[in-house]
């Protein structure tokens, strides 16, 4: 027997002493072959998989798809490893979900892909029910989760209300507001402490407050010098993390674990009902002050006698006003009071004109009025629109500022200048140190536009966005789009396209949004932070004004210096949050410096 036979014997002795009946060597000769040929066939559909790469952009696996390489990706920066592979694949790809799941989809970021799908054949590329599935627990039928006649109605009040007089004042008075009584506050105490700062969490907090004044007419009060938890922010923040991760797992993998209540579907209905709960008792009050305010009017336009008399009847309105809360007297003097003064002072001007009691005073399509949970979807995702979009972008922006000098002083010889020009205007020539730029002059900042312009170009706030092919239909670039597919436009690679920003496509230079100066928007089918088409963002130009009024505010008073060795990074969210948040130290702007730069105007 060979050298080997001792080995024979023990392997065998657990079950018998004897001599095999059967001769060995061929048997584990056949678990050799079977061995190898496994590897071999592994190695055979490994080589094959990784050779798919140079054709559809990944190694396409057996059952699996492209989902090994998606895992690797979302190890790093998921935004950057896609803007790879739409690069080598000329700006479109298909990804190759695992078998029986729902995350195959064509994405792109080829701008004439994008018009067409955005503008072009709008109503092929609705949201659909797939994006509509994923966001109804948190979104129910608000206008970001909406298709069709319910997106229309809503898109088309909001249109109006962005536009009114009354809305603008609202959003520029409550920033104003937030701004210089709130947020230089917050800034000053870290520079006296000499404390860093989370300023992309201050600014989040600036924007949930200044949102939520505008939805509901209701301040949260976020923003404080003791930097508070508000339950309904804490809430709302779980509840879009919880949300997002619905979109990187199968369908069937997120439903089972909502229907048995665990990990992230358990966070999620948590922090649902934390939402719920304050958007029903902000709706429940403002329905209860409607009518009571309409009660109230009530005696202001009837005889005095006559409510008199039904009062102490106890009849109609008068009933209601005294069941309706103790000490209603009071009350309803004061709302007569306060209209009577908005009716014969001010007109119609300070009536509220948040947009929770616009769609309040609106009626459905068979004439009554919307129900409460279709008042909180639209409040729910005004919140969600306006709250950490601009807030995001303002932190991406102070941390490129502090990288590139030059673009700082560009700003502050900016600003100078136009406060030279109220100067100039008769102000008597004397510098402001703590200026409170006019909307006005918030307009006429053209390269602060630019760079934050440049900024969201670089990090726009929402990295990619969904659609759903309603029919068949073919690119402009020739790909074959089957309907029920899923199409992804990743805005963030847009932004850094050789063949779109040509070479110094990831400089941050704001001077290629300016012509002769003056700042020149792009299309928005190249430059599509804000959307574009019939859903092109409705606050765009709010947000601007925001972003200025904020950045201009800081930049003047401070120079921001991010902590030295904080990590920077975006966080895989519907927004694109820094991940570790953008801890800064503040220093005060010195007279002699400003001074200097007023010199630069000359
Ligand atoms: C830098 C700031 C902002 C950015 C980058 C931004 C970006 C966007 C984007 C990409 C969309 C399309 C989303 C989608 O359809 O999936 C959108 C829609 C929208 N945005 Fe903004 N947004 C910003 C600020 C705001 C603000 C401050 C408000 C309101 C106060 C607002 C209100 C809306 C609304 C209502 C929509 C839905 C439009 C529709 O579907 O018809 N946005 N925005």
């Amino acid at each position: 027997m060979s050298t080997n036979s001792s080995y024979y014997l023990t392997f065998n002795d657990a079950f018998s002493s004897h001599e095999p009946l059967v001769p060995r060597k061929p048997f584990l000769l056949k678990n050799i072959q079977v061995l190898e040929l496994f590897l071999a066939l592994f190695a055979f559909i490994a080589i094959h998989s990784l050779r798919q790469k140079k054709h559809y952009g990944l190694p396409v696996w057996p059952f699996l798809g492209m989902l090994p390489s998606l895992a690797f990706g979302l190890r790093g920066n998921i935004y950057e490893w896609l803007t790879n592979i739409l690069s080598r694949q000329n700006g479109t790809f298909r990804f190759r979900g695992p078998w029986l799941s729902s995350l195959n989809s064509t994405i792109t970021c080829d701008p004439r892909n994008v018009e067409h799908l955005l503008k072009n054949r709008f109503s092929v590329y609705p949201k659909g029910s797939y994006f509509r599935d994923n966001l109804r627990d948190l979104l129910g039928d608000g206008i970001f989760n909406a298709d069709d006649e319910t997106w229309q109605r809503q898109r088309k009040t909001a249109s109006i209300e962005f536009h009114s007089a009354k809305f603008r004042n609202l959003m520029t008075h409550s920033l104003y507001e937030l701004v210089h009584k709130r947020l230089l506050l917050v800034l000053e105490a870290s520079v006296k402490t000499s404390s860093p700062i989370d300023l992309q969490d201050v600014l989040l907090r600036l924007t949930f407050d200044n949102v939520c004044m505008i939805a509901f007419g209701v301040d949260p009060g976020c923003l404080g010098l003791d930097q508070p938890v508000i339950p309904f922010a804490k809430a709302f923040e779980d509840a879009t993390e919880a949300a997002v991760c619905r979109f990187v797992m199968p369908t069937f993998v997120w439903k089972l674990m909502k229907w048995l209540n665990l990990g992230t579907e358990k966070m999620l209905k948590e922090s649902i009902k934390g939402v719920d709960d304050f958007a029903d008792e902000v709706i429940r009050t403002r329905k209860k002050e409607l009518s009571l305010e309409e009660a109230a009017v009530c005696r202001f336009v009837m005889p005095t006698f006559v409510w008199k008399l039904m009062k102490w009847l106890n009849l109609g309105t008068e009933k209601m006003l005294k069941e309706s809360i103790k000490g209603v007297d009071d009350f309803a003097d004061e709302v007569i009071r306060t209209r009577k003064k908005e009716l014969s002072l001010e007109g119609e001007s300070t009536k509220r004109s948040d947009l929770l009691t616009v769609f309040m005073g609106l009626r459905d399509e068979k004439g009554g009025s919307f129900s409460d949970k279709f008042l909180r979807d639209i409040c729910v995702n005004f919140i969600l629109a306006g709250r950490d979009t601009s807030s995001v972008a303002l932190s991406w922006f102070f941390w490129l500022l502090e990288k590139n000098p030059e673009v700082e002083e560009k700003i502050m010889v900016e600003m100078c200048k136009i406060l030279r020009q109220r100067d100039d205007n008769g102000n008597g020539g004397k510098i402001d140190y703590e200026p409170v730029f006019r909307p006005e002059e918030i307009k006429k900042m053209d390269y602060l536009q630019a760079a934050l312009s440049e900024a969201l170009r670089l990090y726009p706030s929402v990295p990619v966005d969904h659609k759903e092919v309603q029919e068949d239909d073919v690119f402009p670039d020739g790909t074959v789009l089957k309907k029920g597919e899923k199409v992804i436009y990743a805005i963030y690679a847009m932004g850094r396209m050789e063949a779109i920003w040509g070479k110094d496509c990831r400089e941050f230079r704001p001077e290629r949004w300016l012509r002769d100066g003056r700042f020149m928007s792009e299309s928005a089918y190249k430059f599509t932070a804000f959307n574009g088409g019939p859903r092109l963002c409705l606050g765009k130009d709010f947000a601007y004004y925001q972003m200025k009024s904020v950045a201009a505010a800081i930049v003047y008073r401070y120079k921001v210096m991010v902590v030295e060795g904080h990590k920077v990074e975006p966080k895989l969210a519907l927004t694109m949050y820094m991940k570790h948040g953008l801890m800064v130290n503040l220093i005060n702007r010195s007279v002699s410096e400003i001074d200097q730069y007023y010199a630069k105007t000359m």
